[in-house]
């Protein structure tokens, strides 16, 4: 195999935090609200726990003629302190790998870094054939029928770029962001369809936290409604009546809602590339330790729909129980998670992650002092400050240095930061090196922040810089930090997550890359990685595990969408080349005098 495939471009660095999902203020009763008729679907029989006490006054909300796609067997709930949710409202459990909702998002748009790589019909990547509008040459589609089905939209979008573009003060702002472009076909969708239609109400149905925006989003917000009015060709919200915005501060609701309510657009290896909306998808409340998770593995079932997003379950889901997902990247330590909750969605979480006291959260761990295989909590100011500082938790031996600990994760955070915004490869790559082995000789564990977050970066940057020809050395320490993050999610996320694993999918494609110049003798017995027919035989191992992951993260029936395809013939190869290896050794040994 070679590992042309395993490159890919490095994450968009204009990630925010926005786009990981859909947010706050219990949902009130208003103008917005649709008009709810009898609930045509609760299933009367189905036995359901009593809520939680401060869930007390949680009650099953009826559909009406909105969330036609949502299953029978699924409740929409609403209460006082997190607005509406979706529950498991059927007599027996979901189960992992069940795809509870399988949906094309109300909209989507890609990032501009992505505009060129992607079809902005269907989110596809194809190899090659990308055919650019010969209007504003920015957007791009896979076929005819990709920009014959986005070309009601994209007539008005056209329009609206090169108005953009001929203003633009430089070619690096030439296109308005993905926010401002989402927004637009937001809106161009809802002046269309008419503010009456189901499509609309279901949009305008999204909760809204303008009343509680917290005061560092405040700018962003307004920078953001000036952009959309600018963009639709307009001087202010006022003129934007068409589109059912009758003064600012619909506006900014219409702009809250986007922010609490949008999902990360991600190719099926789970690199974001954009942004999508979808209503029923907002329904889902969040939790740090979630049962589902939304991804779109683009299977050959959905082609004509795509990019179609999936809502898979990845622990049992009892009758009763609500359904969670997570808007923030879990393997971030709690205090950063709550930052984000905050600042974009404005709740705190209560979730089991976020309330465990005791123990040692894998997030801010090192090892023991004394070896003992235990591991101690990373200091914080505050228990130095009281002198309560925790021990092992196998043996109580104590951190040496507390202070040293706590100055090397700052120090890693800011590397992290620094690596992720340089533009010189080589230079991030080397400060990610030189950092990781600094974190490791502190004795932080690799599911440690940020020592996990650097693993990961280093590992995507040694791969998209593989020399040519690939040496021995690059390739065996790649395959070293990518072991050592897999090891690290493995700690944090439940067996299934998708990003758990894909990382085992990048640990066996790497394992099964022909070896450029292979030990003479094996190397020591247990070292990694392994060589010759062991290696052959880890890369095997590790992708069957993969693909059970992937079954889970991905949806069964997705049977783990593009990336399960590519697993399934990777083994297919990797069995053939492990039947030629016990051949030859058969035939060696059957050649060889007893
Ligand atoms: C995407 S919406 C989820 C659906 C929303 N509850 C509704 O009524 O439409 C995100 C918002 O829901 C609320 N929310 C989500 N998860 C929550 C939680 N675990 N605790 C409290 N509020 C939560 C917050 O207000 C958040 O900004």
């Amino acid at each position: 195999m070679s590992f042309a495939d395993l490159k890919s471009k490095r994450q968009s660095k204009s990630r925010r935090t926005y786009v990981s999902c859909p947010s706050d203020a219990p949902h009130t009763s208003g103008p917005l609200l649709p008009q709810v008729i009898a609930d045509p679907w609760a299933n009367k029989d189905a036995q359901l726990p009593t809520p939680p006490d401060d869930n007390a006054d949680l009650h099953i909300l009826p559909r009406g003629d909105l969330y036609k796609e949502l299953p029978s067997w699924l409740a929409v709930r609403e209460s006082t302190s997190s607005g509406r949710s979706l529950w498991n409202h059927g007599s027996t459990n979901i189960r992992p790998g069940d795809v509870i909702l399988s949906l094309r998002p109300h909209v989507f748009t890609l990032s501009t870094t992505y505009l060129d790589s992607h079809c902005s019909g269907c989110a596809g990547s194809p190899v090659s054939g990308l055919k650019r509008c010969t209007g504003c040459r920015k957007v791009w589609y896979c076929t005819s029928t990709c920009q014959n089905n986005d070309w009601p939209t994209h007539k008005l979008e056209c329009t609206a770029i090169q108005n953009w573009s001929a203003e633009a003060p430089s070619d690096k702002v030439s296109v308005p962001s993905d926010a401002v472009r989402c927004l637009g076909r937001i809106l161009w969708r809802i002046r269309r369809r008419g503010v009456g239609s189901i499509w609309v109400k279901e949009i305008q149905a999204m909760q809204s936290n303008r009343k509680s925006i917290h005061p560092s989003a405040v700018e962003g917000h307004t920078h953001l409604a000036q952009s959309v009015v600018r963009y639709l060709g307009a001087s202010s919200p006022t003129e934007l009546e068409d589109y059912g915005i009758m003064s600012a501060a619909d506006l900014v609701d219409l702009i809250s809602r986007f922010i609490i309510n949008t999902v990360a657009l991600t190719t099926p290896s789970l690199t974001p590339i954009g942004v999508a909306v979808s209503p029923l998808i907002a329904l889902i409340n969040h939790s740090c330790t979630p049962n589902v998770v939304v991804v779109f593995p683009r299977s050959r079932k959905d082609s004509r729909d795509e990019p179609v997003a999936k809502v898979a379950a990845l622990r049992n889901i009892a009758p009763g129980e609500e359904i969670l997902m997570s808007y923030v990247d879990t393997t971030l330590p709690k205090s950063l998670r709550q930052m984000t909750l905050t600042e974009t969605y404005n709740f705190q979480c209560h979730c089991k992650a976020c309330t465990k006291s005791g123990g040692v959260d894998p997030r801010e761990a090192v090892w023991c002092p004394k070896a003992c295989g235990g591991t101690c909590p990373i200091p914080t100011e505050s228990n130095l400050a009281e002198n309560r500082i925790s021990g092992c938790t196998n043996c109580g031996a104590a951190i040496n240095d507390p202070d040293a600990v706590m100055d090397v994760v700052r120090v890693g955070q800011e590397a992290l930061h620094k690596a992720t915004n340089l533009q010189d490869n080589n230079k991030a790559k080397s400060l990610t090196a030189n950092i990781i082995s600094v974190l490791i000789s502190a004795g932080l564990t690799p599911s440690t922040h940020p020592l996990l977050a650097l693993l990961k970066l280093h590992q995507t940057l040694l791969i998209s810089s593989f020399p040519t020809p690939l040496t021995q050395e690059v390739l065996n320490e790649t395959i070293r930090i990518s072991g050592k993050y897999s090891v690290g999610l493995s700690a944090i996320l439940d067996e299934g997550h998708p990003v758990r694993a894909m990382s085992l999918v990048e640990l066996g494609k790497l394992l099964a890359v022909d070896e450029p110049s292979p030990p003479t003798s094996q190397p020591k017995n247990g070292s990694f990685p392994p060589s010759g027919p062991a290696r052959l035989k880890a890369a095997y191992e590790t992708l069957l595990r993969a693909r059970k992951e992937l079954l889970i993260g991905f949806g069964r029936q997705t049977e783990g969408g593009e990336v399960g395809d590519g697993v399934r013939e990777t083994l297919v190869t990797l069995e053939k080349e492990l039947e030629v290896w016990s051949t030859r050794i058969r035939n060696v040994l059957e050649d060889t005098p007893s």
